[in-house]
């Protein structure tokens, strides 16, 4: 019988060429109700037709059916047509259902559909509304977990067996979400890792992926991209909190200054090794980076590519408090529910106070770097060290 439920919902849904819930358009179904003691009736049932194509939440194939059944049994009265063969399983499905309602009044089957309408109605929109406390999932990601929950969404990187390495997709990933996250009714967003690592960085395949244009067009295209991403985390409306749940490298490091608070697991790690790679600072850390830690210690991270402990990152000032890795997400989310309580506008606004006069450098330091980048990524250093590490001749 499931099978025959799928089919004949795919069957229902080709139909109508729309979503599935448009199923229930009848449109070219017609009342001929007439007579003015039946009028207040035929209204609610017309109301209900137009409800049905206004439910949220597909009802399943059961309900459908005994919709179906109950409409044509108010329009057209007990069943009359000829048994469809056994191997026409939508049309049976349907003749069986409107069949069973044998002898039914139309009236009564008027009556009854409205009723059943009614209560699919309400009950659709008591799920819309999500249940209290529950982990709702939405869209659907390939490289991303993306959650809401007691007004807070958590955007979890999930490439866990590469380490978290930000793929072109997971880069458009990331924009989506977070965009989304901007408009969503969230107080609060937050960014993770799933696994042992936050993220080891741009995942360096990304540069085995040569369009037609060639190498040239392929740092062209990089560094599009690579603002668009660093923009958005510029341009990003509320709160963010980054959950560092361990070693983090590279983008994922860079990008933590445009957080608005980094939580770090006594696990975590620092590094961006850009020298290394053969590369330069981007995320805008050559802006936030000697802001927040001096020029001295900054040096350090971004040209020397020394490694930090989260103790370390924290004494710098790019992340706000350590825990132990034992009670780490226990305490961290404890602590972020209970921010998520605090009034939404409020803090919103004061973000921007924060930073709205920052805003504009923000923008012209990740144009800047991006296209000094554009430039590194061509250079023998940086396609030498991709080489080596992608021939695994080399790991950090
Ligand atoms: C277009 C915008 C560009 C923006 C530019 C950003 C700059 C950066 O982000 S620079 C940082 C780039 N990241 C790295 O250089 C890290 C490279 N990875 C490593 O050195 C090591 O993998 C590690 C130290 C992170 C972890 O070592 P470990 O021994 O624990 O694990 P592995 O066996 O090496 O990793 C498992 C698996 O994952 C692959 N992988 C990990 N990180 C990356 C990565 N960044 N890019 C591509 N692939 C990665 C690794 O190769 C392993 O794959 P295999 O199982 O197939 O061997």
């Amino acid at each position: 019988m499931a099978g025959v439920a799928g089919r004949l919902a795919r069957n229902w849904c080709r139909s109508a060429v729309l979503s599935p819930l448009q199923v229930f358009s009848f449109p070219s179904l017609q009342l001929h109700l007439s007579g003015t003691a039946m009028r207040a009736s035929q209204d609610d049932f017309e109301n209900a037709m137009n409800q049905v194509k206004l439910l949220k939440k597909d009802p399943g194939n059961e309900v459908k059916l005994k919709l179906y059944a109950l409409y044509k049994q108010a329009t057209e009265g007990p069943c009359n047509m000829p048994k469809p063969g056994v191997f026409d399983f939508i049309n049976k499905a349907k003749w069986d259902a409107w069949n069973a309602l044998g002898s039914l009044p139309k009236e009564t089957a008027r009556q009854n559909y409205v009723d059943l309408v009614s209560s699919l109605s309400s009950s659709s929109e008591s799920s819309s509304q999500g249940k209290p406390g529950a982990d709702r999932e939405q869209q659907e990601y390939e490289n991303l977990v993306v959650t809401s929950e007691d007004g807070i969404t958590k955007i979890m990187f999930n490439r866990p067996t590469r380490k978290n390495a930000i793929s072109t997709q997971m880069y458009q990933e990331i924009m989506l979400a977070l965009k989304a996250a901007s408009k969503d009714d969230s107080t609060i967003t937050v960014v993770t890792g799933n696994g042992d690592y936050y993220s080891s960085g741009n995942d360096l395949a990304n540069f085995t992926d040569i369009p037609p244009g060639g190498v040239e067009e392929k740092a062209k295209q990089s560094a599009i991209m690579l603002r668009d991403f660093v923009d958005t985390f510029i341009d990003f409306p509320k709160p963010l909190i980054a959950v560092v749940n361990g070693p983090a490298v590279g983008i994922s490091v860079t990008t933590l200054g445009l957080f608005d608070a980094v939580y770090a697991s006594d696990k975590a790690t620092f590094h961006t090794p850009f020298s290394h790679l053969g590369l330069s600072p981007e995320g805008c850390a050559s802006y936030t980076f000697p802001k927040i830690m001096g020029p001295a210690k900054a040096t350090e991270m971004l040209i020397f590519g020394k490694k930090l402990t989260a103790r370390e990152a924290c004494a710098q000032g790019l992340v706000t408090e350590v825990f132990p890795d034992s009670t780490f997400q226990k305490e961290v989310w404890t602590r972020l529910k209970a921010y998520s309580k605090l009034p939404q506008n409020s803090m919103r606004i004061s973000k921007q106070v924060i930073r709205k006069i920052e805003k504009e450098k923000l923008h012209a330091v990740n144009a800047e770097e991006s296209s000094v980048l554009q430039k590194r990524w061509l250079s023998d250093e940086c396609m030498n060290a991709t080489m080596n590490f992608l021939s695994k001749r080399s790991k950090l």
